[in-house]
């Protein structure tokens, strides 16, 4: 049989995707031959966002490697520009000098960023995002400036933005109109973005039209139209993309913003095709791969004889790919005089959900902070499904895994790549998959923006049932199916940042749990002391308000007495403030202090500020107290300065975080009255030395403390105690108390690991190196009205329905 040549300008995502769908139909009817201006194999180029935020290479996006073509026979010339179409000979030419023949013809030649025609755009610095290249002198950029601004407050815009952020640059983002994202979300999505993002470390400049680029032969700022101006050594634009169509317009090819194409892909011109984001449908230029790919799917057909209805374009979803941000769109996302929506605003946890309805059928969707209704929400959108559908499986599906089980085989699980829940779940069975890579070699799932993994791995969890529980077996939580070791591993290696971070880098199969939340954000502190930002919506309840809440919903407040000791100035406040908010009750603790009980949420933060004391971090996976015994000063058989020492110890180790809580005693003889015994860190003062017990437990796994080392001196002691606090700091599992962790790695083993002065060295600069960036909590939050207006004034959660 002769074979048909097939050319292909354009080596991008749309082309070698109908290149693939060709060879899956008919392998043996082309010869394919493959021009591409890039001088690489086809890659994703969605990733790029993700190799400028680090944690993904160059090497790693690659989509068909260079076998891939020799393998298919394909004749591909990297590097080489088509320059000229001949429609009557049916030949192409290139910038290389070749011309090629065709019998039939593929234009997917993509889109350019649109440049702004600004005064001093052609400066050194000015720059798009589109290809490798531009992501490759970004990141060389980066280590030679500061500053970056970056035009546009778009998709694009926002994930170049964080990118920068990664690579150690201050970022003001340029965005001409007054809320972000303006085109794939509403205003209150758009703001809740705006708030996130800046919390992460973005300049917002809204509603500012640039007029200039300054500088002279570099880039050295921004001025606009109203004559205000801002410094930059690296401009971005990303304000949009125009379909690549000067190649098909110079050919005499029919083209509007892009080249007109009929739902079977055809130009006006017979044997000439154009699909992806150069070519137009009724009247719409696509700039998401879900589209494109589907065209690509069409034409495969078209080109290969199979009958098929033809292309009738794409209801779009979009979601953001910067990490610790969730947000998606889908459909029509702002209200009209034919809609009806129904809205979810949870103030408290930072999510807004709004699904427009139109004749009672779901007709778009924003989501914002919790995102995992995404998928499910756009296929009912594509179905025109009725609003009560989307409700009540709402209702049903309390578990992600119940949530996939509930759809259907038809339902689409990855929009990238048009894969249904049917075929993921046939390639699982037929092939024996278990892991979202196998599922992603196999069906394409997952394979573009990655969005759709936690469906994935659902999905797998769901068919496989209790064999895909076993795989998980040393799992952090059901999130993930790495390790704790694992996961601190990847988190040193990768220089994870944040919380989203490691769940996107290291996939994460939903959006984390109460589990895996805190336990990240310790680890994360834990690595990285000096620049992390905690994240205190991740850390438990009592954690986040500084107080421990109490059965009936009020908090209680305990201020710290360093070693149990106060003086009638503290007791005064204390007895102030009490009454003046009409505290439920005065307790002594057993941790010798004094406890407000009773106080309510709005209170705290006054009360905080009229005791001007230190908080006791009562609520802390920290040091709670430091217990001491009166001591060699007053006690006839003291032998040591107890009271002393719990002070030192305290006031050094006070707002430390540690996996779980720590307590502390310190007694001045083996009497013991500080029950050093039970304690997480005990000491007991015998004569001349001090005698150091750990891993004590007063609770419900009562344990007696063992004899670490004995000392002479108080210093060696208190050396040793950082030793020990920071061991168990980046050794122990999150929430795993010293006690079980003594018991886990066994007493001796602790003892030869401190045992090298070398390691006690080590283990204290580290631990100093945490210590000297504690603040304390009630004050941070009394300066920090953001804090302040979140946690503690009267949080509505309200469930709006129109
Ligand atoms: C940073 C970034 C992140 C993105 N993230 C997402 C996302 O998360 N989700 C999403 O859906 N979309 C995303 N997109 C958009 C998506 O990448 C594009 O929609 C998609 O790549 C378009 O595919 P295409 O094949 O039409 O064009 P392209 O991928 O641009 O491919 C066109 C190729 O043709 C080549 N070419 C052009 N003219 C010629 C010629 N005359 N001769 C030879 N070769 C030529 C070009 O060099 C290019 O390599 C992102 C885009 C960028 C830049
Ligand atoms: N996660 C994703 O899906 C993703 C990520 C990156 C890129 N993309 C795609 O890549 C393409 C390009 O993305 P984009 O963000 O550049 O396009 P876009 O059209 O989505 O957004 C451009 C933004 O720039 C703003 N803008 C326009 N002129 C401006 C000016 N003079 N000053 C300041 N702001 C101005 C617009 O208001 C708009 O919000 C799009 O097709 C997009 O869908 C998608
Ligand atoms: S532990 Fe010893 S020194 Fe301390 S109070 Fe009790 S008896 Fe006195
Ligand atoms: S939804 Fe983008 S890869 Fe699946």
């Amino acid at each position: 049989m002769i074979k048909q040549k097939l050319v292909l300008i354009g080596n991008g995502m749309a082309g070698v995707r109908a290149i693939e769908e060709v060879l899956k139909i008919n392998p043996d009817g082309f010869e394919v031959t493959i021009f591409g201006t890039e001088p690489y194999p086809n890659y994703n180029r969605i990733q790029l966002s993700k190799v400028l935020q680090g944690g993904t290479s160059v090497s790693d996006i690659t989509l068909n490697d260079w076998e891939w073509y020799q393998d298919n026979m394909i004749r591909f010339y990297p590097g080489e520009t088509v320059t000229a179409i001949n429609t009557k000979t049916k030949t192409v030419s290139t910038d290389k000098g070749r011309t090629e023949s065709y019998d039939q013809l593929i234009i997917a030649t993509g889109s350019n960023p649109f440049m702004l025609p600004l005064p001093g755009a052609d400066k050194e610095g000015v720059k798009a995002f589109r290809n490798i290249k531009d992501c490759e002198e970004m990141i060389e950029y980066s280590k030679k400036h500061k500053k970056a601004a970056v035009i546009g407050g778009g998709l694009l815009g926002l994930e170049a933005a964080r990118g920068l952020l990664n690579l150690g640059m201050e970022v003001d983002v340029i965005h001409i109109f007054d809320y972000l994202m303006e085109r794939q979300l509403d205003r209150t999505a758009g703001e809740l973005l705006q708030t996130e993002l800046e919390k992460q470390g973005m300049n917002f400049i809204l509603q500012k039209n640039t007029a200039e680029i300054t500088g002279r032969k570099h880039v050295t700022g921004l001025k606009f139209s109203d004559g205000s101006r801002i410094k930059a050594d690296l401009v971005v634009m990303a304000v949009g993309i125009k379909p690549n169509v000067a190649l098909a317009q110079e050919a005499g090819i029919p083209v509007n913003r892009g080249i007109l194409v009929n739902d079977y892909l055809e130009t006006d011109i017979p044997n000439v095709f154009a699909v992806g984001e150069c070519a137009e449908h009724r009247g719409i230029a696509y700039g998401l791969v879900a589209p494109l790919y589907q065209q690509g799917q069409v034409l495969a057909k078209r080109l290969c004889g199979v009958r098929d209805n033809g292309y009738q374009g794409s209801v779009l979803s979009t979601q953001l790919k910067v990490s610790g941000v969730d947000v998606f769109s889908a459909g029509k996302i702002n209200e009209d005089e034919n809609t009806k929506v129904y809205k979810m605003y949870d103030d408290w946890n930072g999510t807004y959900k709004k699904v427009l309805i139109e004749d009672g059928k779901i007709a778009g969707a924003v989501l914002f902070g919790d995102t995992k209704d995404g998928n499910k929400l756009f296929d009912f959108i594509k179905k025109g499904a009725l609003i009560e559908e989307y409700l009540e499986s709402s209702q049903s599906a309390n578990s992600e895994v119940n949530l996939v089980a509930s759809m259907s085989d038809e339902e689409i699980i990855c929009g990238c790549n048009g894969v249904t829940k049917g075929s993921i779940v046939e390639a699982i069975k037929a092939n024996g998959l278990t892991t979202v890579d196998q599922v992603k070699g196999c069906t394409n799932a997952s394979r573009s923006c990655g969005g759709c993994k936690s469906l994935v791995s659902d999905l797998l969890a769901c068919t496989l049932g209790e064999y895909y529980q076993a795989d998980q077996k040393e799992a952090i939580c059901g999130c993930t199916t790495l390790s704790r070791d694992e996961v601190l591993a990847e988190i040193r290696e990768k220089g994870l940042t944040h919380i989203r971070e490691v769940m996107n880098v290291l996939e994460w199969e939903s959006d984390g749990c109460s589990k895996c939340k805190p336990a990240l954000n310790y680890y994360l502190g834990m690595i990285n002391p000096l620049k992390y930002q905690d994240e205190h919506e991740a850390r438990y309840v009592n954690e986040r308000m500084h107080a421990n809440i109490q059965k009936d919903g009020t908090y209680s407040v305990v201020p710290r007495m360093y070693g149990g000791v106060t003086t009638s100035d503290d007791l005064r406040k204390i007895a102030d403030v009490a009454d003046k908010y009409k505290v439920g009750m005065i307790k002594v603790t057993g941790g010798q202090r004094i406890d407000l009980l009773g106080v309510y949420k709005e209170d705290l933060p006054k009360i905080w500020a009229e005791l001007d004391m230190p908080s006791g971090s009562a609520y802390a996976k920290g040091l709670r107290t430091v217990k001491t015994c009166v001591g060699e000063n007053f006690c006839r058989f003291g032998t040591q300065d107890s009271i002393g020492m719990g002070i030192r110890l305290e006031r050094k180790f006070e707002g430390l975080n540690t996996p779980h809580k720590v307590k502390m005693a310190v007694s001045a003889c083996p009497r013991n009255c500080a029950e050093s015994g039970i304690k997480d860190v005990g000491v007991v003062g015998v004569e001349g030395a001090w005698e150091m017990y750990v891993g004590g437990n007063g609770g419900t796994h009562l344990r007696e403390a063992d004899l670490l080392f004995k000392f002479k001196t108080g210093d060696e002691l208190v050396e040793m105690i950082g030793a020990f606090l920071q061991y168990y700091r980046e050794s122990a599992k999150y929430l795993e108390r010293t006690s079980a962790w003594v018991e886990r790695l066994g007493i001796d083993r602790i003892r030869e690991v401190l045992s090298d002065e070398l390691m006690v060295k080590e283990y204290n600069n580290r631990i100093d190196e945490a210590l000297s960036v504690v603040q304390d909590p009630w004050k941070e939050a009394i300066n920090n009205k953001n804090l302040l207006r979140d946690l503690y004034q009267n949080v509505k959660v309200p469930v709006e329905t129109k």
